[in-house]
């Protein structure tokens, strides 16, 4: 490749890294999963315990405006999100699905800190386990490392 700059954040979290972690109790069996998992990155990638500050909400619908509380608070490097929103008999999971989607993104500009969608969207149960520790990995872990490389990614720009 041509020799220009490039950017990239790696995983390894910068010293006294702080990090918020918003969790949806609504289907919490999932959550619960994907919350661990995010911890779980990111103390091994090297965010200490004590920096990790995490919230309990109703429902992913009200992940955004908690997300904006949280980063626009100045206390966290980077806010992680994790919910599970699974399709029911109505249009409902449509609505849900789209302004939390639309929210966490707005904040995530509007603040310019790194926060990440690890609210998994799925049509049956089966889909939300296989992506909340199984056979398709944990969104929450994902997340967390996701976090770190954003942190370490926008500080150099
Ligand atoms: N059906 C799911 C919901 N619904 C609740 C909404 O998120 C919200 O709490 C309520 O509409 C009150 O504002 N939430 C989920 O996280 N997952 C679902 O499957
Ligand atoms: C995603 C939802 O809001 C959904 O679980 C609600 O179920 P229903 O559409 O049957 O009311």
């Amino acid at each position: 490749m041509r020799d220009v700059n490039v950017l990239e954040g790696n995983v390894v979290a910068k010293e006294g890294m702080k990090v918020g972690i918003i969790a949806s109790r609504f289907n919490e069996i999932i959550v619960s999963k994907l919350l661990g998992g995010a911890i779980d990155g990111l103390v091994r990638h090297g965010v200490e315990d004590r920096n990790i500050t995490a919230a309990w909400v109703p429902g992913a619908f009200e992940i955004p405006v908690t997300a904006a509380k949280m980063a626009g608070s100045g206390k966290y490097d980077a806010v992680i999100c994790v919910g599970a929103v699974i399709r029911g008999d109505t249009s409902h999971y449509d609505y849900v699905c789209s302004e939390v989607s639309k929210g966490v993104a707005q904040v995530g500009m509007s603040t310019g800190v790194p926060v990440l969608f690890g609210v998994i969207t799925t049509e049956n149960i089966e889909q939300a386990i296989a992506r909340a520790g199984s056979k398709a990995g944990n969104k929450g872990y994902d997340c967390a490392l996701s976090a770190i490389e954003m942190v370490n990614l926008l500080e150099q720009m």
